[in-house]
Formats: structure tokens, C-alpha cells, sequence
């Protein structure tokens, strides 16, 4: 994720943290990772004293050279680079690692629990901004605002109409994942009159739509196909040929979960090939990389993994982060713990 900087004010933003801020934490070693948030940055700065990888190359043994392992008792990780086991085992008093994101990918969950070392992550935040630009993928997939708007910019709208495109409202979308962020999608499409489906490992009590407990079967039958679970095992490459195939020439694949949900080099091919009508992308196996050939494609909308990157939820983001640290070193229960 590339945060943009967001003028300060100089006040707290979030009130939990004006409640802890008597405690004493600057002592306390932070390692950011990579480059984040421009305001998470400030504040981890101001409340904890702040090592950033990316000033030793990125690379863990430059940073040992210089600093002692052993002062590090948290780490702030992102998409892009989290905890794995390499950094755990660099670090002998780590005690947290807090996410500044959602996704758990990017961490060593396992190596957390053996060595008793916490995780907090943030969910809820970020839900409306990630669904809405869901819906927005799917209209500049089927409306082609991308084109449409290319076409005004050029002048081309002075020799001829733009032409058609496809209707949004009232199609089936089937949602791979019904967790918070894939019940966000499903009430903003219910909204565009859409009906529902969606699979996922166990039918939810909670939700009134159609479970499908194959996905083969829940791409067969929707017309939009979108990609909202989470990235583990089970799910790398869920969405593969046979998925692809499924969905059809005239569906429409949307992911904002993680490249490495979708078999990349397949969903090119049955794009090249017209196996599958178009698709709505913010990440990709490879990030930075995009597949070349996506590129000349304009069935496809084409996002930089900005699904949270609004200023709005990126400050709440960041805000939560620094409550998980001030809770864990206060020794108080984190605010949205995954371990
Ligand atoms: O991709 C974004 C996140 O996991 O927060």
C-alpha cells in the first residue's frame, strides 16, 4: 500500500489514546518495516522509539550490524512486508506484532503462537472502503468508466457516441468469503438489486443468501464472481481454470483479496482468449508487477492494492495500531487481537 502523507493537526485523533498517554513507552524498541502511513510513522515516532528496516536496506542483517536484537519488542508490518519467520527469530524479546492491515498473509501465525508472541491486525475499519471499491471495480468493469472517461480526455466523443456497455443492476454476484468485508459487498449489491450467493467453508447462520459449499457451482451460477476471503493455504489459487471456465465468457471476475487468490497466468490466458468477459483487479500475485498483457486489455480495471487507502480509514488504521501497542505495553487487552 503507498499512504499518501495527511496533514496533521497536531492533535490525538483517536480519544484511547489520550487515556494511555500518561504511561512512560518511548523507551519501548518499535521496528516498522517498511514505509506506511506518513501519520502512523509520526506517532509511532512520538510514543515508542521507532526503528524502520527500510533504512538498512530492508534487510534484517544490515539492521543487526548496527542495532541490538534484543531492544525490538514489537513490530508494525503491512502487505507488504509483515513477520516471518526470519524476522521472529531475529528478534529474541518480541512481544507483539501489529498489523497496519487486515490481511494475516504476510505473518508467521504459527511461529507467533510457538513462541507466544501476540498478533493484532485491523478489521472493521477498513470494511466499507475495501467493499465500496468492490462496487466500484464491478461498474468501471461493466459501465467502462476508464474508457469512457479515456475517450472524453482524447476527443474522440467529437467524431462519434462512446457506445454501449452492460447494466450492474440486477445481475447475480457471488461472493468467494462472507466475512465482514464480503457481507459489505453483498448489502451494497443487494442495494444495486442483485441477487446473492456466495461460498464459503461453512454455510453462515447469519446470512439469507445462497450458500453454495463448491465454488465450481457458485461461478456456474452468478455473473459476477468476487474474490472477499481471506489469503491461507486452503485458498491460494482458489479461483483457477476450472473456477475461470465456470464463470464464463460473459462473467466478470472481481478480486480485492489477494493475488494470490487467482491462478494469475490462467486468468490472463482466459482473458486473451475470451474464456472470461472481463475483470476488476486491485492486487496481483507479484506487486508491484502486473501481468504485461493485462495492460492492452480494456475489459479490465486495473487498481494499485489501494482497497483501504482512503485518509480517512488509513488514520483509523493507524490509530488502532498504536491502541494494540499502547493496550499490550500497558497490559491490558488488545483491542483486536488474532492471537
Ligand atoms: O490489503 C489490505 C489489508 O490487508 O489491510
Amino acid at each position: 500500500m503507498n499512504h499518501q502523507p495527511t496533514p496533521q493537526t497536531g492533535k490525538e485523533k483517536n480519544p484511547n489514546l489520550k487515556k494511555i498517554s500518561g504511561i512512560k513507552m518511548e523507551s519501548i524498541g518499535v521496528l516498522m518495516t517498511c514505509p506506511m502511513h506518513k501519520y502512523l510513522e509520526q506517532q509511532l515516532e512520538t510514543h515508542f522509539n521507532l526503528f524502520k528496516l527500510w533504512h538498512c536496506n530492508s534487510s534484517i542483517t544490515e539492521f543487526l550490524k548496527t542495532h541490538q536484537g534484543n531492544t525490538i519488542r514489537a513490530v508494525v508490518g503491512d502487505t507488504n512486508i509483515g513477520a516471518d519467520a526470519e524476522l521472529i527469530a531475529s528478534f529474541p524479546n518480541l512481544e507483539i506484532v501489529a498489523s497496519y492491515s487486515v490481511g494475516l498473509d504476510k505473518i508467521d501465525l504459527r511461529k507467533c503462537e510457538e513462541k507466544g508472541i501476540r498478533v493484532a491486525n485491523t478489521p472493521d475499519v477498513l470494511t466499507d472502503d475495501v467493499a465500496d471499491l468492490a462496487i466500484g471495480l464491478i461498474l468501471g468493469v461493466l459501465r467502462r468508466i476508464c474508457a469512457s472517461d479515456e475517450y472524453v480526455r482524447i476527443g474522440k466523443w467529437k467524431d462519434a457516441d462512446f457506445g454501449l456497455a452492460t447494466k450492474f443492476s440486477g445481475k447475480s454476484v457471488g461472493i468467494v468469503g462472507l466475512g465482514r468485508i464480503g457481507t459489505a459487498i453483498a448489502k451494497r449489491a443487494e442495494a444495486f438489486g442483485c441477487s446473492i450467493s456466495y461460498f464459503s467453508r461453512s454455510q453462515k447462520p447469519f446470512a439469507n443468501y445462497k450458500f453454495y459449499s463448491n465454488i465450481i457451482d457458485l461461478a456456474t451460477s452468478c455473473q459476477i464472481l468476487i474474490v472477499a476471503c481471506a489469503l491461507t493455504e486452503e485458498t491460494r489459487h482458489i479461483i483457477n481454470r476450472e473456477v475461470i471456465d465456470a464463470l464464463g465468457p460473459k462473467g466478470i471476475l472481481i478480486n480485492i483479496g489477494r493475488g494470490a487468490h487467482v491462478d494469475e497466468t490462467e486468468l490472463v490466458s482466459a482473458l486473451l482468449e475470451g474464456r472470461l468477459g472481463g475483470a476488476g483487479l486491485d492486487v496481483y500475485e507479484n506487486e508491484p508487477e502486473v501481468p504485461e498483457e493485462l495492460l492492452g486489455l480494456g475489459n479490465v480495471v486495473l487498481q494499485p492494492h489501494v482497497g483501504s487507502d482512503t485518509v480517512e480509514t488509513s488514520d483509523a488504521m493507524a490509530d488502532l495500531v498504536i491502541s494494540n501497542l499502547k493496550a499490550h505495553f500497558s497490559n491490558k487487552p488488545l483491542l483486536t487481537p488474532v492471537i
